[in-house]
């Protein structure tokens, strides 16, 4: 019976939503000869959200139950709009396409239609066959190798064949394509590891030679929602340097002085608050990495190695003032970041509630989980409380 209702609550819930996805689908479209595009328009009625808070208290739904569907349905709206993908299928060849970031271009180009060809390091025998004619090669291997493998790559293309790489560090990539290829060049390098889909992801573009050949990439990269940021490859290699040679050494020193301290990492997590656990979660992940790409970002250029020396500088000087227990000057020291930086990250701060909101989120969902397989375990009474938790969890 209460199964039955549940299944009908969630078939009009779906409905709704896919009502909701269709119209904002369609308020995307261009501004009509009046000036103000449908979505504008939205916007500009604040009176719209106003009374949510009220509705959601009235109706007994928690404010992040709300803003959890808010944001995904934003992403739906955005990785259902229209494309022409399947314009012409091309041929492509992805050299390195058995690495993560290789078989994900792999896997979204096969999606959308496109032939492709995976080049791996014992395929250089067949070479000539497999970089022949092709409408696209990607070059994705590890950045020590990139220079070299552009350089063996160019001898088998031909100059229709448009070339890209997708490299971490773009001025020396991109130099090289242009030196030694004849055809379309283009720097691609995705911000992102392991996802399932260019949605709300970055794509840095840096422009080399007849980019209009890339456009149906571009296209396709667009319309599974990712972002496409312009660059020249020098801009995008100083950026580089915060984004992620000094996060990097960051994460990494911070890891290996836990390491060398002995903690107890497991048991520390017992008593973890939201922004630790993020932080043991951002060491975990890079350690997932590649250790020669994470050591070889840090490496790339004279202005990370010397942004690296720089900040181990700071950490000296503001460790002297902790030593010496100067409390007033280190004051002094957070008063004037937060003039500088404040300003001009209001929207992280956001982002981080966000975060920290899906992260309390999952730890309530694991909570959960282990407290009914506890219940499996105890007395029959128990176990019949958790059996009807789980049913009514997998029916929702
Ligand atoms: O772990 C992630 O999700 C990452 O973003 C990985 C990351 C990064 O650390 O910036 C790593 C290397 C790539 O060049 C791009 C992204």
């Amino acid at each position: 019976m209460i199964k039955q209702y549940i299944k009908e609550i969630n078939a009009e819930l779906i409905q709704l939503l896919g009502k909701k996805i269709d119209l904002l689908r369609g308020v995307q479209a261009p501004a009509s000869n009046a000036g103000v595009s449908p979505l504008q328009e939205i916007k500009s009625n604040d009176d719209n959200e106003s009374d949510i808070p009220s509705i959601l208290n009235q109706a007994g739904v928690p404010q992040f139950v709300w803003q959890n569907l808010v944001i995904n349905c934003q992403a739906a709206v955005k990785s259902r709009l229209p494309t022409n993908l399947q314009a012409k299928p091309r041929r492509v060849t992805i050299i390195g396409g058995g690495g993560m970031m290789g078989s994900f271009f792999a896997q979204k180009l096969s999606a959308a239609g496109h032939q492709v060809t995976i080049l791996g390091h014992d395929d250089w025998d067949k070479a000539e066959e497999l970089l022949n004619d092709r409408d696209l090669v990607l070059i994705c291997v590890p950045i020590e190798y990139t220079t070299e493998v552009i350089q063996k790559t160019v001898k088998y293309l031909s100059p229709n064949t448009a070339l890209a790489d997708l490299t971490s560090i773009k001025t020396p990539a991109l130099k090289t394509m242009l030196e030694y290829h004849s055809g379309a060049v283009i720097g691609l390098h995705p911000m992102f590891g392991k996802v399932q889909s260019f949605l709300s992801q970055k794509v840095v573009v840096c422009s080399g030679r007849r980019d209009e050949e890339f456009q149906w990439l571009l296209k396709l990269i667009e319309a599974d929602g990712g972002e496409l940021i312009h660059s020249t490859a020098e801009e995008h290699d100083r950026m580089m340097v915060a984004v992620q040679a000094i996060r990097q050494f960051t994460t990494f020193s911070l890891g290996v002085f836990l390491a060398e301290q002995e903690l107890d990492a497991r048991r520390s997590l017992d008593f973890a608050s939201p922004p630790y656990r993020l932080q043991l979660g951002m060491i975990s992940r890079l350690l997932t990495q590649s250790a020669p790409m994470v050591i070889d970002i840090m490496l790339a250029t004279t202005e990370s190695r010397q942004a690296i020396g720089k900040l181990a500088a700071t950490y000296a000087r503001l460790a002297k003032l902790v030593k010496e227990s100067r409390r007033e000057e280190l004051i002094a020291e957070f008063g004037a970041i937060q003039a500088y930086l404040v300003p001009q990250m209001d929207c992280c701060l956001t982002e981080s509630h966000h975060v920290i909101n899906a992260l309390s989120n999952f730890l309530n969902g694991k909570r959960q989980e282990t407290e009914n397989v506890g219940a499996n375990r105890g007395s029959p009474l128990q176990k019949e409380e958790g059996r009807r938790q789980k049913a009514e969890a997998s029916v929702f």
